[in-house]
This record gives structure tokens, sequence and C-alpha cells, in this order.
């Protein structure tokens, strides 16, 4: 036993000070930093340490010694094996100041930026919220989820963030696969069959179910469907995804639809959307709503715009942005993705919205060479971020505003400093909690030169001149907020609250809003816009 021990590493006492990013708390040991699984901020723990490397160290809290306030019993059976959620642990509202603090600490280190980031917007429901499970399959039947930083599966009957239909599906294709004997796909070998069962629900309980396979078919398919059927009433298709290629990538080269349709609809802000299976969708759509709301507030369109959605899926964004716009125009690599998109703008009555498959970067750069000027151009790329090259793209077509939305904090910060560094100054940031108990975190950003160039206004006042009443030294950002807005008449940049909320006296800045009156005298898409659109659109052969 004592032995034992000793082959497990050390035990130290140390105290949790903050959170990683993929949200161990952080300690110190020596001076060198120690990722802590299951420590809280705080607290102090026994910690056991498990592997000691050049630059840090990792162990996880064998004991707690002093227990937070914020601390909870984990209420899954499998969070000490599972790599999905990371804060099962602790109360959510201590999950949100984690995430909210790494977005902002990021943006401090990584990108050298002092942009506070406004309160996060958590969910209001952070249980079963996913629309998408994607369980891999191994040799058992096991279907479930990753052991933490491995590919060894899993067998999870239920999974909290998941539906209650994807458990039913998993079930039932568990069953139908012990029962006729159908083989897991090996990654290491590159043998066997099925690799991942798949399924999409929407807000009205209706199911999409796609097995992933390293094969053309699968024996027993009529068997496959009416097993399905029986245990989901909800369930609307049943498809098959073609993989045949020897390694790790979920999604399949080919579809067929073995029963029902091949695709799901949903409903998002009003709108309604067509889903096909590798089609990108958020996986929380009252979430998704909550930061769609934000990037077209920060994307404040008066009607006559034209918006660049780059990286826009099946069009959610750009869709949910069109009538307030003079005209929309998408880009996206998934050529599913971008058919769904089109036909989502048809669906829902969008004629101002076009929408064309390819990379992102290469459709600004020929829509910048045929002239298109866009005044918003919303990015929201996969978690690597921008190429530089976009970056440079982007703010090469001069928007009014550039609405970043990101999953990744890391690379957000890594290009807010570049656009920074070509003039366009991150003002506004939210964190927005899509994930919740699992270590992301989606945020939201608005880039803009601001008129602050062009237009440098001067606005001193004095806290102290002010009506103070109620007004607390630690009053959140919103009612700072409110209580500039009421005395100055202005609507001011986070930042400037931030300088507020600091200096508490007299303060500098520059003011980047524009009066609304005269964003709202603008023509409705003017016509040399509408010729730069027609024009791309030709190139493009859309039209
Ligand atoms: C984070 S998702 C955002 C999708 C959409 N904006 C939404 O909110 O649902 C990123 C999207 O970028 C697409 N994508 C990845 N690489 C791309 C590239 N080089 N060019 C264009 N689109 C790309 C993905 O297929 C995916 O649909």
């Amino acid at each position: 036993m004592k032995k034992k021990q000793q082959e497990r590493g050390p035990l130290v006492t140390l105290t949790i000070d903050g959170y990683s990013s993929d949200g161990a708390g952080v300690a110190r040991l020596d001076g060198q930093v120690v990722f802590v699984t299951g420590g809280i901020r705080g607290e102090t723990c026994k910690v056991r340490l498990d592997k000691i490397g050049r630059s840090a160290i990792w162990g996880h809290a064998e004991q707690v010694t002093d227990p937070s306030s914020q601390r909870l019993t984990p209420d899954c059976p499998y969070y000490q094996q599972c790599g999905g959620c990371r804060f099962r642990h602790m109360a959510y509202a201590e999950e949100l100041a984690a995430k909210r603090s790494r977005v902002e600490e990021n943006i401090r280190r990584i990108g050298g930026l002092d942009l506070p980031v406004e309160e996060i917007l958590g969910a209001a429901q952070p249980e079963r919220y996913r629309n998408k499970a994607q369980f891999p399959v191994s040799t058992g039947p096991k279907i479930g989820f990753y052991r933490a930083r491995s590919h060894q599966v899993i067998d999870v009957a239920d999974c909290l963030l998941q539906s209650e239909a994807a458990a039913r599906l998993r079930t039932a294709a568990k069953a139908w696969m012990a029962a006729h004997q159908i083989t897991a796909y090996d990654e290491r070998t590159g043998t066997g069959l099925v690799r991942h069962v798949y399924v999409r629900t929407n807000r009205q309980g209706e199911s999409l179910f796609c097995l992933l396979v390293n094969g053309k078919g699968v024996p027993q398919e009529a068997a496959l469907v009416d097993c399905l059927r029986r245990a989901e009433p909800g369930l609307v298709g049943v498809v098959l995804g073609v993989n045949e290629k020897k390694n790790n990538v979920i999604l399949g080269d080919r579809y067929r639809t073995l029963w029902g349709q091949g695709f799901l609809m949903d409903t998002l802000c009003g709108l309604s959307f067509r889903l096909s299976v590798p089609s990108f969708y958020q996986i929380n759509p009252d979430q998704t709503e909550i930061l769609y709301r934000k990037a077209a507030e920060y994307a404040e369109l008066t009607g006559g715009e034209t918006v660049l959605d780059l990286y826009c899926g099946i069009g959610t964004i750009g869709l949910t942005m069109a009538r307030q716009a003079g005209a929309v125009i998408g880009a996206e690599v998934v050529p599913e993705a971008v058919e769904d998109a089109k036909e989502n703008a048809k669906r829902n009555g969008i004629l101002n919205a076009r929408f064309f498959c390819g990379d992102a970067g290469e459709a600004a750069r020929r829509l910048a060479a045929e002239g298109l000027r866009p005044d918003v151009i919303c990015v929201d790329p996969p978690r690597k971020g921008l190429a530089p090259d976009v970056v440079e793209t982007v703010a090469a077509m001069g928007p009014k505003r550039i609405v970043y939305v990101s999953c990744d904090p890391a690379t957000l910060a890594r290009d807010l400093v570049r656009f920074d560094a070509l003039g366009y100054h991150p003002q506004q940031a939210t964190a927005v909690d899509l994930f919740p108990r699992t270590a992301h975190v989606e945020t939201v950003v608005l880039l803009s030169k601001g008129e602050i160039d062009s237009k440098k206004v001067r606005v001193e006042f004095s806290l102290e001149d002010m009506d103070m009443s109620g007004f607390q030294k630690d009053a959140t950002y919103g009612q700072i907020k409110e209580r500039v807005l009421q005395q100055t008449g202005l609507k001011v940049s986070s930042l400037y609250i931030a300088q507020v909320k600091q200096k508490y006296g007299i303060i500098e800045r520059e003011n980047y809003n524009k009066p609304k009156s005269e964003n709202a005298r603008q023509p409705k898409c003017p016509p040399e816009k509408e010729a730069a659109i027609t024009e791309a659109l030709k190139f493009f052969g859309m039209i």
C-alpha cells in the first residue's frame, strides 16, 4: 500500500487561487504552476501530484481541508472519469465567474489589451441543454463518451447535458448492435463497422438519428430503423453516414437516408432552420438566442447596412440580422450547410441574403477585389480562430463594425491584437455560457475604428459631480453604465466603464458612438453597394 502511494506521486498542501482553461484549479508550488483537478478557488487542498512536467505540474484534489461554500457533490456518476463536464463539483455561479475571468485574462495576458468583459450571460437551464449528441462507439459494444484525455470509451447510459431522446436512441442502437453482433470501429487498426452514434434533437422534441460507419452500409438496416422508431416516438429520420478513412473524424463523406427525412427542422430567434447532419448548428439554442441578440446589439444595424457573415454555417447569424440590414452575404466551407442556409433564407421569406460555399478568407478577398465594402462583418470561426490573412482582408474591407463570435478565448485574444494593430480596436466584450458544466465558453466582441481616429471627443466629468445617491463603489457594470447614461446622455464602451470604475474621478475618453439619428438617415442599401454586391454574386456564379 505504501509503495503504491509513492508510485502515485507525493501529496502536498496547496491553496487554489484560480482556474485553468480546462476548468482545473490553479495553485503554486515553489513558484511553479500546479493544475489541480477538482479544486475550487480559495480552497486549501491536499493535492496528489500525478504528473510533473517541465513548465507545470498536474494533480488532483484528494482531500479538501476547508471546502468552499461553492462546493457541490457531483450529481453525475461518470463525472470523475468522463472528459465532458469540468465544473460539476461547484455551484453554477462560481463556474460563471471562472469563465468570465478566463475570457478577461486571455484578452489581457495574450492580447495585452485592457478590455473588461461585461457580465457573463449564464444559462437559466444548465442541464439537458445540448441538442446534439455524438457518442463514440467501441467493442462491447460501449457507446458513450471518451474518458478524460483518452480515446477510451466509457459506456454512458445517460448524460445530464443531453436530451432524454438522445439517451433512448443510444440505448436502442446499443441493443441493435448486440442483437445482430455488429462490430465497433477500432481506431488503432482501422477495422470494425460502427464509429459514432449521432443524435440531433430540436426544441419541439423531434430527433434525427445518424449512424456513422466504416463501410457503405450496415447489416440489418431495417431492424435498426425499427428498433430506433420503437425507442423514440419523436424520431423523424434515420441517416447512415459513411467514413471509410482510417482517422478519428466523426462525420462522414456521404450520407444516405434509411428512413424518414435526412434533416431536422428547428426554430431560433423566431426563424425556422433546416439542419443537415454535417451542418454546424450551435448546440444550446436558448443561449444561442442570447448570443445572437448580443451580436445584433453590437452590429447596431439600422436597416441599410451590408452585412458579411463569414463562417456562416447554415446562415443563422446573418439571417437573424437580415431584417435589420440592407443585404446579407454569407460564406461557409461545408456545402451541405450552404444548401441549408439558402433553403433557410427561402423558407423564412428573406430575400436580401445570399450564401456561397468556399473558404471564408478566400471569399472575403474575392468580394473585396470585387469592390464589396460591407458595413458590418461578423466572423464566427472554428476554435483555431482566424488566419492572419483573413484578419488583414477583413480589416482592409473597412467595415464600420466587426462582430467577432468566438468559442476559444485564447485564439480570440490573439486575433484581437492583430485587429488592434490594423486600427480595429476591441470596444466591448461579453462572454455567453453556451456550454454549462463544461470548460467551454463563447465570447462576442465588438471591434471598430469607432470614429475614434477621425473624431476625438473629450468627455470630462467627475463622478463627484454626478448624482451619486445609491451608487456603490462595487456597483456592477450594468449599474455604472446606466448611471453614466443618465448623467451624460452617452452610451459608453466597457473600457470607459472600467475607467469610471477604477479611477472614480475625472475621466477622459474618446467617444466612438455616432448619434443614432445619423445612422438612421442612411438610405436603404445605396445603389452603388447594390451594384457591388451584384457584381460579386455574378463573379461567384450565384446569379
Ligand atoms: C463556429 S461555427 C459557426 C457557424 C455559424 N456562424 C453559427 O453560429 O451557427 C464555424 C463554421 O465555420 C465553418 N468553417 C470552418 N472552416 C472554414 C473556412 N475555412 N471557411 C469557411 N467556413 C469555415 C464550419 O463549417 C462552421 O460552420
